[in-house]
């Protein structure tokens, strides 16, 4: 089929990897090559009531669009921006015309609950000249009988184009096409049919070869990604779908600038951040639930797939379409608890600590290049030493505390269960497993609610520690290979993630100073007095 357009959505869909910091060089050469290229609709991100700043894919007026555009771009190219209510959404009346930018025209993206401001919206941007495209999230949620509703209304809109969006990226070949038959038998011939996809089931590909296929007069437009960079699982890939065009249909589109900005700006990003096809992604589209809920667990690091995929089932139906942070956190948390009786272990904990100095000791990887420092304070101090998630090579732990499923697995070889203690949310524990309760050991902010290090403090807090010193606390940097003393540790690669952890962690940290004396020995972002121990031995 010839009437069929390429949308290129990387500098959009794809920021949500990176925050849509791309940087300006990045921004100008990306909008450059896309064009050269000869895709034939260019995103070139939101349009949101922000501050503005060119290094980020981010607008707050369309005439900063000018800047980036180079006047050397092909005329056939077009230009659009998303403005997705809900998502710090600009008002349109705040926009400038149509002939002031090289701004063509405005996606408006919207959830079911916003479909009358959408419309509303929707004639502002039309009556500014912008050519406009109907967005609503999530078609596949929409009963048939909504979906025709949404079609009379926006037949009589006349938007230039209407999406069929996969939000969630559970749409089979034959669900694509039942859509497409709705739309093609009901919306009017003028006005263009659009497809958004997610890779979760691996299927962005084959279902735009299917559309691509289907019969029809209308045009069509299908959104793809350089390299399939976008949310979650990504979306489809523009240099394969372009190169499908070019055999099948003997379109002309040029890869070579698409793959250029692969190699120059997508894959450092990957490397930090990745994104794509994975379990997790899976687990959340077989679930039919919204990516962001896997990507949320995973970013905890402590759950293993079914666990994950346990939790997931929990998410009430209604719930499961639209990300809630505040309700996956809960479902979390109860899925961790699993209330035990530690009352005669904390009676012993406390015992055993009782006039002694402890040392607590965590993966990070000051545990490697600070060892003297370490070595000089058990040296001195003679404490009692608590290992977190991790055992030492070099000192040997009276107690190796495990909070975390995961690095459970990692260990549960090696561990002494006389000389362990866990938290009780680590599931199939052997019998004579020393359990410590979890639920009574995690923190109020979501991103650190159960970090390990910090449920150690807890925990000696509730055995009347007075004083304890740190070591391999390190904190997390933005180069996250960097933060373990071993790098298969990391499991958290986002460097806005990493950086909310820090900040929930020196929060929690703050508070637990009020209580207890706490010192670090080595090297720590979270060492606000910055008077390493070492110094003062
Ligand atoms: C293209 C849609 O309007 C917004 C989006 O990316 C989604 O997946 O939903």
């Amino acid at each position: 089929m010839s009437n069929i357009k390429i949308l290129d959505c990387t500098l959009r869909d794809g920021g949500y990897v990176n925050n849509w910091h791309f940087g300006r060089k990045a921004i100008e050469t990306m909008l450059f090559n896309f064009s050269k290229s000869n895709t034939d609709i260019v995103e070139c991100g939101f349009l949101t009531n922000k501050p503005y700043d060119p290094d980020y894919s981010l607008y707050n007026s369309v005439e900063q669009l000018n800047e980036l555009v180079s006047s050397d771009s092909s005329m056939n190219t077009m230009y659009v921006a998303m403005i997705a209510i809900g998502e710090r959404e600009i008002n349109p009346v705040l926009l400038s015309e149509a002939d002031s930018t090289v701004l063509d025209g405005i996606r408006l993206t919207f959830h079911p609950n916003e479909i009358d401001l959408a419309f509303e919206w929707a004639e502002i941007i039309k009556s500014k000249g912008y050519k406009l495209f109907m967005q609503p999230v999530g078609t596949t949620n929409y009963t048939d009988k909504q979906f025709l509703d949404l079609l009379e209304r926006i037949n009589k809109l006349e938007p230039y184009a209407f999406y069929i969006v996969d939000t969630l990226g559970v749409m089979y070949e034959k669900d694509l096409i039942r859509q497409v038959f709705l739309v093609d038998n009901n919306l009017k011939p003028s006005i263009s049919l659009g497809y958004h996809s997610h890779n979760n089931f691996q299927l962005a590909f084959s279902n735009a070869q299917a559309l691509s296929q289907y019969n029809t007069k209308r045009n069509i437009i299908i959104d793809c990604s350089a390299n399939g960079m976008g949310r979650g699982a990504g979306n489809l890939c523009s240099e394969l779908f372009m190169d499908y065009l070019n055999r099948t249909f003997s379109k002309n589109y040029d890869v070579l600038p698409v793959l250029e900005i692969v190699d120059r700006y997508l894959i450092p990003i990957s490397l930090s951040n990745p994104w794509g096809y994975n379990s997790a992604y899976f687990l959340s589209a077989a679930n039919n639930c919204h990516p962001n809920y896997s990507s949320y667990l995973m970013a905890k690091h402590s759950l293993s797939m079914p666990a994950i995929g346990s939790i997931l089932k929990q998410i009430p139906q209604k719930e499961k379409r639209f990300f809630n942070k505040a309700l996956i956190e809960k479902i979390y948390q109860e899925y961790q608890s699993n209330a035990v009786d530690d009352i005669e272990i904390l009676d012993r904990l406390r015992k055993k600590l009782d006039g002694r100095n402890v040392l607590v000791i965590s993966p990070g990887s000051t545990v490697k290049s600070e060892k003297g420092s370490i070595l000089k304070y058990i040296s001195k101090k003679k404490p009692f030493v608590i290992s977190v998630n991790f055992i030492p090579d070099y000192i040997k732990p009276n107690i190796v505390f495990v909070g975390n499923s995961v690095r459970y697995s990692e260990l549960e070889d090696r561990l002494n269960l006389k000389k362990t203690v866990f938290t009780s949310n680590i599931k199939n524990l052997p019998k004579k497993a020393v359990c410590i309760n979890y639920s009574e050991l995690i923190n109020a902010t979501d991103d650190a609610s159960d970090s390990s290090g910090l449920m150690v403090l807890k925990l000696l807090k509730k055995a009347s520690v007075k004083s304890v010193a740190l070591a391999g606390y390190d904190g997390f940097t933005k180069n996250p290979l960097s933060n373990y003393i071993n790098k298969n540790m990391c499991g958290v690669y986002d460097p806005i993630l990493l950086k909310e952890k820090n900040l929930a962690i020196s929060k929690e940290l703050k508070k637990l100073k009020e209580k207890m004396k706490i010192k670090f020995v080595t090297t720590s972002i979270y060492d606000t007095e910055k008077t390493r121990s070492d110094k003062k031995l």
